[in-house]
């Protein structure tokens, strides 16, 4: 049987929820994740220390094992640039996520212009707290697919240039534009690509039927893009790292006239991320991009310990329970190739 032993894989981009979410997704966050990256966009958002360290604490209530989660504290126009200071003194909180205002799932006290944040950017440049960006643009006359460009034509390639000590990364990349833009930019800009953007194009949301499991922001794009994306997780470039998405939302709340934005994937994440590397004959550079690239470039210690994917395919079930209700992950009802041993 094939088998492939890697460092213990982090999550850098999750969506863990909060309240009777909790025990379902850490448990599937924590089944071999050594740390996650927590995204802030609760109701109401983690915007300072204190909401990131109790955030925290009901976190680790439920799990029993060594997983860790790492804070990050959402930026409001109003974010305050001494609580940078504190975010950094907790030991807990590595980052600050830039949501711009109603770009995506929760997102409405995100940042209405950029530069109202700039001197909360120069204190966490200063105090070496990463910015977290998703990188969309919200204006109406934007179609969705041009806005990942746009917003690094207009909007991140000025931070980079204003900030360049400033560790960035791009969440969730979606486009070849992205790839060439963090490709080419200095060593403190990163990016994040999710299992479900190599696997997966517009055509698999939107050809032969719509496939709102499939809707997440930034919009899956067309297939030349997705083979940038496979491309540069390939590559063995440093700059890319694993970061699942993975964004619960209940089966009513995407199967519906107006569906939310998001995927799920952490029942699957290293296995169908396996699938990806697998499919450009890439599985060599599998461990770099899971377990080595994301803690260097957080300057965090690497895991020591190890995991084993096993070429065993599995049936994934129709749901999975999530709250009051189900989640449908990516996959559902169909097979994964691959399997980690826990
Ligand atoms: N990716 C998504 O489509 N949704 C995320 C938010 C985000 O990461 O943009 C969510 O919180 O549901
Ligand atoms: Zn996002
Ligand atoms: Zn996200």
């Amino acid at each position: 049987m094939t088998t492939l032993t890697l460092t213990r894989p982090d999550d850098w981009h999750i969506h863990l929820r909060d309240g009777a979410s909790l025990p379902d997704t850490v448990r599937d966050a924590g089944r071999y994740m050594g740390r996650a990256i927590v995204m802030p966009n609760l109701v109401p958002p983690v915007t300072n220390t204190q909401l990131a360290l109790e955030y925290y604490e009901r976190i680790k209530s439920h799990t029993e094992t060594g997983f860790e989660p790492l804070m990050v504290l959402y930026l409001t126009d109003n974010t305050d640039p001494e609580e940078i200071r504190k975010a950094k003194a907790s030991g807990k909180v590595v980052a600050c996520k830039l949501y711009p205002a109603g770009a995506t799932t929760n997102s409405d006290s995100g940042v209405t212009n950029v530069e109202k944040i700039y001197p909360v950017l120069k204190v966490m440049q200063e105090e070496g707290i990463l910015l977290l960006v998703h990188g969309e643009v919200t204006d109406s006359a934007i179609d969705i697919f041009d806005r990942e460009r746009i917003f690094i034509e207009n909007i991140l390639s000025k931070v980079v240039a204003d900030f360049p000590e400033l560790k960035i990364v791009l969440e969730h990349i979606t486009t070849k534009d992205a790839v060439d833009f963090v490709m080419s930019a200095n060593d403190n800009v990163a990016a994040t690509i999710t299992a479900h953007h190599l696997l997966y194009n517009r055509n698999h949301m939107l050809a032969g039927g719509i496939r709102p499991h499939f809707y997440c922001l930034p919009i899956l794009k067309r297939n030349t893009h997705q083979d940038a994306l496979l491309a540069a997780a390939a590559s063995g470039s440093k700059k890319f790292f694993l970061g699942t998405d993975s964004a619960p939302h209940t089966k009513d709340k995407k199967e519906a006239s107006c569906g939310c934005a998001g995927s799920y994937t952490a029942h699957a994440a290293l296995e169908l991320y396996a699938e990806a590397f697998e499919s450009v004959n890439a599985l060599d550079k599998l461990e770099a991009f899971a377990s080595h690239n994301g803690p260097d470039f957080y300057g965090l210690p690497r895991n020591t310990d190890t995991v084993t994917l096993v070429k065993d395919e599995w049936q994934v079930p129709a749901s999975y329970p999530m709250a009051d209700g189900t989640v449908v992950p990516i996959r559902a009802g169909e097979t994964i190739s691959w399997k980690v041993k826990v």
